[in-house]
């Protein structure tokens, strides 16, 4: 937002010093605050960009101090969760919490991972419901579209069935194959000699362990019936395999293969395509 428009004020608040001293310094903020009474003041907007167990307590404790005009809005990358936990525990102010998820991101944390162009040409989805106010849906909707984002809009559990499919489920793919490798007593032969195709598939292994457990936890109904379905497909190869069934290995890499590559050609989502 720092970079994308000139007008915004933005108060970074946070619980220590240092993540806030280093968003300063890199310019993504004007201020910083650690004090949420004081800093929400005259507010016209706040992002909530906690991991997403942080987002119910953050906001029950900024509840108080909303002003009839502030919008509240979140990045967290689940939304059932934090939508509920909005009707909860913001009252009157619940109309004016608009729920959002950017579709894009990297597996490293703080704000020296941000990127000034990370949102450009990618999708985020907003999940505002009928009791959502129409005006406050529309700045946050302007907010992300000043940044370059596709904004999408879907129901909470229709994002989490989705997001369970494309994004939790590979994490937790990625996270059970390295700790698995890495457990072995003979482990450091095994990284010696991994290259990129073990590089690509388990770079999201590197991500922050809080949040992805955090999502996985709020998400976890969805991501159960996920794993279910991917070990039901494992189990398939597994029987080809065990079976020496080519054509129906050469079938199944088939598929996968003419479905990888056209969604890499036509998804304004393929990093290939920053
Ligand atoms: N990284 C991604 O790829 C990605 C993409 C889309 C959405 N998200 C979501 O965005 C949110 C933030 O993720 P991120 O990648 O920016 O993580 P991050 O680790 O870079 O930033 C999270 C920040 O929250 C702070 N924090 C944690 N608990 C807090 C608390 N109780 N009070 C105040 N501050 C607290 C941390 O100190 C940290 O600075 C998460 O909900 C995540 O699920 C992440
Ligand atoms: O590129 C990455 O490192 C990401 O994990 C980004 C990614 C994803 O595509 O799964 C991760 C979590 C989000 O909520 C949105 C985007």
């Amino acid at each position: 937002l720092k970079a994308a428009n000139a007008g915004w004020h933005v108060t970074g608040i946070g619980r220590t010093g240092d993540s806030l001293q280093e968003a300063l310094t890199l310019g993504i903020i004007d201020e910083a605050a650690t004090d949420i009474a004081t800093a929400l003041k005259g507010v016209d907007v706040i992002m909530i960009a906690t991991p997403v167990a942080q987002i119910g307590p953050i906001l029950q404790r900024i509840a108080p101090h909303l002003e009839d005009k502030t919008i509240i809005t979140d990045a967290g990358s689940t939304k059932a969760d934090i939508a509920n936990e909005a009707h909860k525990l913001l009252g009157n102010a619940a109309s004016r919490f608009v729920p959002g998820h950017p579709i894009a991101g990297a597996e490293k944390s703080g704000p020296s991972a941000a990127q000034a162009t990370l949102y450009k040409n990618k999708n985020v989805v907003l999940t505002p419901d009928g009791r959502t106010d129409p005006g406050a849906v529309q700045i946050v909707r302007e907010l992300w579209l000043s940044t370059g984002a596709i904004v999408r809009e879907m129901s909470p559990e229709g994002h989490d069935t989705i997001f369970a499919a494309v994004s939790h489920l590979p994490h937790l793919l990625a996270f059970a194959l390295v700790d698995e490798l890495a457990a072995r007593p003979d482990a450091e032969q095994f990284f010696e000699f991994a290259a990129s195709g073990f590089r690509d598939f388990t770079r999201i292994a590197g991500s922050s362990p809080e949040m992805w457990r955090d999502i996985s936890l709020a998400n976890r109904t969805a991501l159960l019936q996920e794993l279910d379905r991917y070990q039901s497909a494992l189990n398939q190869l597994r029987q080809s395999l065990e079976h020496g069934d080519a054509a129906s290995l050469q079938a199944t890499f088939e598929r996968a293969s003419q479905a990888r590559n056209a969604w890499a050609q036509h998804s304004p989502s393929a990093l290939w395509k920053n």
